[in-house]
Parts: structure tokens; sequence; C-alpha cells
């Protein structure tokens, strides 16, 4: 196995640690997440079942025996479980990669702990080397696109891509992220932008890192 793939089954793994009992938790979307899935299958008894961020995540926890449950039949969560294009040490994230932002984000806020697990790849200083994803409705990607050019960003259209909710994505380009937390606000003010892949305001609760030596804890 590659090291980034080790990393991320190890932080997958240290991930179980905050598993709750006889609730429901939170499940996002992608590679690394996907590690936590399989390991999630052999503890499905001590759950009562999982949200899903995505069509993906839904399917991959059915083939592990895990029930879905509606985010509206949930209430509050107790534990969200996501993955990260990049994470900075005050555990904000970029996220997205996969198309998933919004619903990632819908689950995060409706959860007490966010439980970022990610391979030491994703460790940043400042964030914006990757590329933000953000999710646009389909009429408003032109002007979507020149709002975010005049903020100094060069959006590429993700093009074959409709995410779960059937809107676009255009990925950011060339953006200096020095203020997060306004950027991402900023940009959700852009009408027709339905979210973007910055958490930042909502970053991470507990970062957990994993390398081919171990896993590195952040809170
Ligand atoms: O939309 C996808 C999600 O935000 C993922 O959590 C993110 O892209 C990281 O994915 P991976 O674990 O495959 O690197």
């Amino acid at each position: 196995m590659a090291d980034q793939d080790i990393g991320k089954r190890r932080a997958a793994e240290a991930a179980l640690e905050f598993l709750p009992q006889d609730e429901v938790i939170g499940v996002g979307t992608g590679s690394t997440v996907n590690f936590f899935i399989d390991c999630l299958g052999a503890l499905r008894q001590r759950i009562k079942g999982a949200v899903a961020s995505s069509v993906a995540t839904a399917e991959r926890l059915q083939a592990q025996g895990i029930d879905l449950v509606d985010l509206n039949d949930a209430g509050t969560l107790s534990v969200y479980i996501d993955g990260a294009d990049e994470a900075t040490a005050h555990r904000q994230l970029i996220k997205g990669g996969g198309g998933a932002l919004t619903r990632e984000k819908i689950i995060a806020a409706a959860s007490r702990q966010f439980v970022c697990i990610a391979d030491e790849s994703k460790r940043v200083g400042r964030l914006g080397a990757f590329p933000l994803p953000v999710e646009v409705i389909p009429m408003a990607r032109s002007y979507v696109a020149r709002e975010i050019v005049a903020l100094g960003g060069r959006p590429v259209y993700r093009h074959g891509f409709v995410t779960d909710n059937g809107n676009i994505i255009l990925d950011v380009h060339g953006l200096d992220i020095v203020e997060p937390i306004k950027l991402e606000q900023t940009l959700n003010n852009i009408a027709g932008v339905v979210s973007n892949g910055l958490f930042a305001a909502r970053g991470a609760d507990v970062l957990l890192i994993g390398s081919a030596t171990g896993v590195q804890r952040i809170a």
C-alpha cells in the first residue's frame, strides 16, 4: 500500500475512537472516508445508523450493512467524520474535491463535533494551492465566474460533473487565501453560489493526520 493510503487508513482507524454508543453519526465523502466506512462495518452494532454526505457514501455504508438515516430525522449529530483536500494547523479546511461540499457543510453544521481525517499530504501552511470548489446553480455559472475573476480567482468549470444536488462546480485556481473566513462569506454572498469548499468559519474540531509513522491529533 502506498504511504499516502497508509496515512489515510491510520487516520480513519484513529477516528473510530470518536464513535458514540447507540447514536446516529454523520459520514463524509472521499477515499479517506472510504477507509473509515470499511472499518465501521465491523462496528455497525455500536451505532444506530449514519447520515451520508453523498450518494457514493450512502451506497458504501449500505454495503457494510449500516442503516441510512435522513438528516431531517436525526436531530443534532454528536459526531461527523470526514476528510479534506487541505488542512491547516488551525483546523481550517478546503473540501469538495469530490464535489460533495454542500451536503458535507450541512452535516458538519448539524454536528456537535467534526473530526477530520487526512493523510499528511493534506497539511498546508496556507489554504489555496488546491483549487477551491464552488457549487453553483447552473444558470448562474457565467455570472458567478465573472464575480470570482473580480475577486482575483481563476474559475475552471468542472466539465461533465453534476453534484448530487443537480448543480455545477467551479474550481477556483490562483487564490492566495489570507483571510479564509472572510473569503468563505464573500463567496457565499454571490447570487447563485450554493456553497464553497472553505470550511473556515466552522472548521474541524479535531484533525487526525495519518502518516506511515503514526497519527498526529490536532485539537
Ligand atoms: O467532496 C469531497 C470531500 O470534500 C472529500 O472529503 C475531500 O475531497 C477529500 O477526499 P479524499 O479523502 O479522497 O482525499
